[in-house]
């Protein structure tokens, strides 16, 4: 028996990871379409999760009822270098689920500081609180979403009364900003009351760093703080590479 309160499924292999993390988002989806007839569905950029999107997106779901956004977005237009808006585009919006409603999240503000107060609101009016189901990455230096290790704005997405359901990130000096600095990323609260977080970190290595997180400060590993969702947490991952 585990004594964990969160689900933790280690698989075999790659292929069982990508299975397993794809029926659970599809068992969450329907769940909240058969309960309410619609369901959002908030998705990570990454390596990580792109075999799942592909396997999600040959599912037989009534995808026109599914809103999907992210998790987080390089402060980039589509179209340009290191849009994760493009990333899901080609990889979930395809096959069945290319009937899905996508909320991008960027606007035509020059900087995620300017844009991030509009957004917001078309954000908030778009997906009714909690969301069903939000899909997290994670670096290998602990980051997950936009929330970067000791990152100068992160206390404003770990404000727990009050946080925007959106709130903007500098992520200058991150070894893991692949290069983007300038982003937009989901608050903390947000995350806390979804009602289905499954966390997708597959390998040996990504493995370990969410266990050594939980040894972690918030500040220092922001993934560990997924640990206090609870039972609405499940970390999938294998043991190869
Ligand atoms: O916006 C980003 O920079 C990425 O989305 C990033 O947060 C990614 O999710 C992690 O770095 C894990 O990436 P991998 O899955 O490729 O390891």
């Amino acid at each position: 028996m585990s004594d964990l309160d969160y689900g933790y499924r280690i698989l075999d292999d790659a292929g069982q990871y990508v299975e397993h993390a794809s029926a659970y988002i599809e068992k969450a989806l329907r769940g909240a379409l058969t309960e309410r007839g619609k369901a959002s569905l908030l998705v990570s950029g990454g390596s990580s999760p792109k075999p799942v999107y592909e396997m999600l997106s040959h599912v037989d779901l009534p995808w026109e009822n599914v809103t999907i956004s992210l998790v987080d977005e390089r402060w980039v237009k589509e179209g340009e270098a290191g849009s994760n808006a493009d990333f899901i585009k080609a990889t979930l919006l395809q096959n069945r689920a290319s009937s899905a409603m996508f909320f991008p999240l960027t606007n035509e503000k020059t900087t995620a500081k300017l844009g991030a107060k509009e957004l917001t609101k078309t954000f908030d009016e778009t997906f009714p609180d909690p969301i069903d189901v939000c899909v997290m990455g994670m670096g290998k230096d602990g980051h997950t979403a936009s929330w970067f290790p000791h990152a100068s704005t992160l206390a404003q997405a770990f404000e727990i009364d009050g946080a925007d359901s959106l709130v903007w990130q500098d992520a200058t000096g991150q070894a893991g900003n692949s290069g983007f600095c300038d982003r937009i990323t989901v608050s903390l609260p947000l995350v806390m009351r979804a009602r289905h977080v499954p966390l997708l970190i597959p390998g040996h290595q990504k493995k370990t760093v969410w266990d050594v997180s939980g040894e972690k400060d918030v500040f220092e590993a922001p993934v560990t703080t997924l640990r206090a969702a609870g039972p609405r947490l499940t970390v999938f991952t294998h043991l190869g590479e």
